[in-house]
């Protein structure tokens, strides 16, 4: 009971995103609607009592007028209610979905969204229904509204009632009742059914892209994968749909259990009220507004909306808990370590206009939410402001992780993370954040014009100049010059006049991106694997530009490539979660360790071509 007071008061609440003036209309339609079928029952017992005793036909108009009047006004609430719901569910969504995007999108980490659990709560919550049985905040809080003045209407109706008998209220409400929530029983079972069977449906989504994007469209192709890809898409959706049909064939079989729920009452109370005006205790008129009454008692409840806001509870219950787990950085493993911590009130803030930091690793270990394997083991690492410092390592033992404790997206499980000697935890991660340029391996390719893939770096007003040097610093003139609509070309062939760039080309905006930040301010340039796409020419041209910057600020670099790395002011090598060697090239190389291994063995692959010549010195 508690709950359902409690789940109300929720759905009650969602409705002051709709604004006051909104509700009072939409309440005042609602009751109006609710009272005409109860006043079309008085008008039609008064057109009856006109048409008995007129002597005249014009008497009749009177009563006639009123019960068109009734009819008029009833049509007129149901074409006003439509459009008014509509503004109420666009206001009341769109404020919902809007905190949402707000609560899972400004956090300051990222492990809490990587928990299948909180995915699943952002689904929940998200109020976008993929199918009809699903309902949002607002379908909630109107249904409420309209539930509230159902239940005036068939006061109303029931003063009618009364008018004959009492004792015919219980006989009429009763079943009403009883009809209302085997509705919502079914609604329940029906809204169960389709939540159970969502995985599948996911599931089949999952692969569409594999059939429709021309990225992974390809594979399919060359593979001959789309047969099989179909029947896997197949599986998965008959898998949602074949228990939603049964039931739906279940209900339909069953529907009739309803019908006796309605008939019985109204047969007993016709019977009734047809015997009194017979022995005359009661007039024509009068028996026809209770008759019509009785129905209306029904009507009331069968038009109003009785599907149960189950739905909109979830949704909006979803928002509560996803609110609390992004909170405490999202439901954790028994396992795991201490989850990521929100950003402390208080914490001090960074300048954008301060100069280029010092960052310190100091004994960090670091854990990922939700796992067990320790990734870094007690990290030490000093980079001096203006540094440009290489990190190297095989697959996996990492370096990008590195990088996001930089960037403040996961906190350490150990140890801390310094910037300036402060400890990023008590520092004010966005304005941190504006000091910092990161290319990460997977970055977006936004549908957007290259200026508007440039200048994200650093949004608000552009900066032309700033833009065209960072172009300049990344490569991308030759690019440029090619695009059919300059600056204002689309990077996305699904747009008019749009071109799809080669990866490489990406990673040149991307780095121009960089680029751009830091010639807005950022003052932490991180670039993990940034020329990897990039051909030997283009990333030896725009790595040169790269060092003549370094100084404005400190640079962070992670790659493969240990011919870009070697330019660096200092190497950081990390095995086993820790930095086991660390010096410029040539001391790396003069140690004879794991680093001049890895260099030998880059140096013998890439004897033949530019690669060697760059090794030689000859491009240096
Ligand atoms: N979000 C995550 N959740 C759980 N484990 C992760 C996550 N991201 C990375 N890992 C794991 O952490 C380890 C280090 O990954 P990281 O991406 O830092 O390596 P890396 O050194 O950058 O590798 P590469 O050279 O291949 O880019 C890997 O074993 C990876 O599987």
């Amino acid at each position: 009971m508690a709950t359902l007071i409690t789940d109300r008061i929720l759905l009650l609440k969602a409705l002051r995103a709709a604004g006051p003036t909104l509700i009072v209309a939409i309440s005042a339609v609602l009751l109006i609607a609710s009272l005409v079928p109860t006043a079309t029952a008085v008008a039609v017992a008064y057109l009856v009592s006109s048409v008995e005793h007129a002597s005249a036909s014009a008497l009749i108009l009177l009563p006639l007028l009123a019960f068109a009047v009734m009819t008029g006004i009833g049509h007129l609430m149901d074409a006003a209610k439509e459009p008014l719901f509509y503004l109420a569910r666009v206001r009341i969504d769109g404020a919902h979905r809007w905190s949402l995007t707000r609560l899972t999108g400004s956090g300051p980490g990222i492990g809490a969204l990587e928990s299948p659990q909180v995915q699943g709560l952002v689904r929940e919550a998200r109020a976008d229904p993929d199918n009809w049985t699903q309902r949002t905040p607002a379908d909630g809080a109107l249904a409420q509204l309209d539930a509230i003045t159902a239940v005036v209407g068939m006061a109303a109706a029931c003063l009618v009632l009364a008018r004959y008998a009492w004792w015919l209220i219980p006989i009429i409400v009763v079943p009403a009742f009883l009809y209302r929530s085997l509705e919502r029983r079914r609604n329940l079972e029906w809204y169960l059914q389709w939540q159970r069977g969502m995985h599948e449906g996911l599931r089949s989504e999952k692969w569409e892209p594999a059939i429709v994007s021309s990225g992974e469209g390809k594979e399919t192709r060359i593979f001959g994968l789309a047969a099989w890809v179909v029947q896997r898409m197949q599986h998965h959706t008959r898998a949602m749909f074949e228990p939603v049909w049964a039931l739906g064939g279940r209900q339909l079989r069953q529907q009739w259990i309803q019908l006796p729920v309605i008939v019985l009452p109204l047969t007993l109370v016709y019977a009734v009220v047809s015997d009194g005006a017979a022995d005359g205790r009661v007039t024509a008129a009068v028996a026809t507004a209770v008759l019509t009454a009785a129905w209306a008692v029904f009507q009331v409840f069968i038009y109003n909306d009785v599907r149960d806001p189950v739905g909109a509870i979830a949704c909006l219950r979803a928002t509560v808990e996803l609110r609390n787990a992004l909170a405490d950085g999202g439901p954790a493993a028994p396992t795991a370590p201490a989850p990521a911590a929100a950003q402390p009130p208080g914490t001090a803030p960074v300048t954008a206009a301060a100069g280029a930091p010092e960052i310190r690793f100091d004994e960090v270990s670091f854990t990922y939410p939700r796992t067990e394997r320790l990734i870094l083991d007690r990290l030490s690492l000093d980079v001096r402001p203006g540094e440009l410092v290489g990190i190297v390592g095989l697959n996996g033992v990492g370096k990008s992780t590195i990088i996001k404790l930089l960037a403040g997206l996961y906190q350490p499980t150990g140890g801390r993370v310094c910037v300036d000697g402060a400890d990023l935890r008590e520092l004010d991660v966005t304005a941190w954040r504006r000091r910092l340029a990161i290319v990460y391996q997977d970055f977006i390719r936004y549908h957007l014009s290259i200026a508007d893939n440039i200048t994200l770096g650093h949004p608000g007003e552009i900066d032309r100049a700033a833009l065209e040097a960072a172009a300049r610093d990344a490569g991308l003139e030759p690019v440029l010059a090619e695009l059919p609509l300059g600056w204002d070309t689309p990077l996305s062939r699904d747009r008019t006049d749009g071109v799809e760039l080669s990866g490489g080309q990406w990673q040149q905006v991307v780095l121009a991106r960089a680029l751009y930040a830091v010639r807005m301010g950022a003052r932490v340039l991180v670039l993990d694997e940034p020329t990897a796409h990039l051909d030997v020419l283009t990333e030896f041209d725009v790595f040169q530009r790269l060092v003549a910057h370094k100084g404005d600020a400190t640079v962070v670099l992670i790659s493969h490539r240990l011919s870009t790395v070697r330019q660096a002011d200092r190497i950081a090598l990390i095995e086993h979660g820790k930095v086991t060697e660390s010096g410029s090239h040539d001391e790396l190389m003069a140690l004879g360790g794991a680093y001049e291994q890895l260099f030998a063995i880059q140096a013998q692959r890439f004897s033949q071509g530019y690669d060697d010549r760059i090794e030689e010195g000859e491009l240096l």
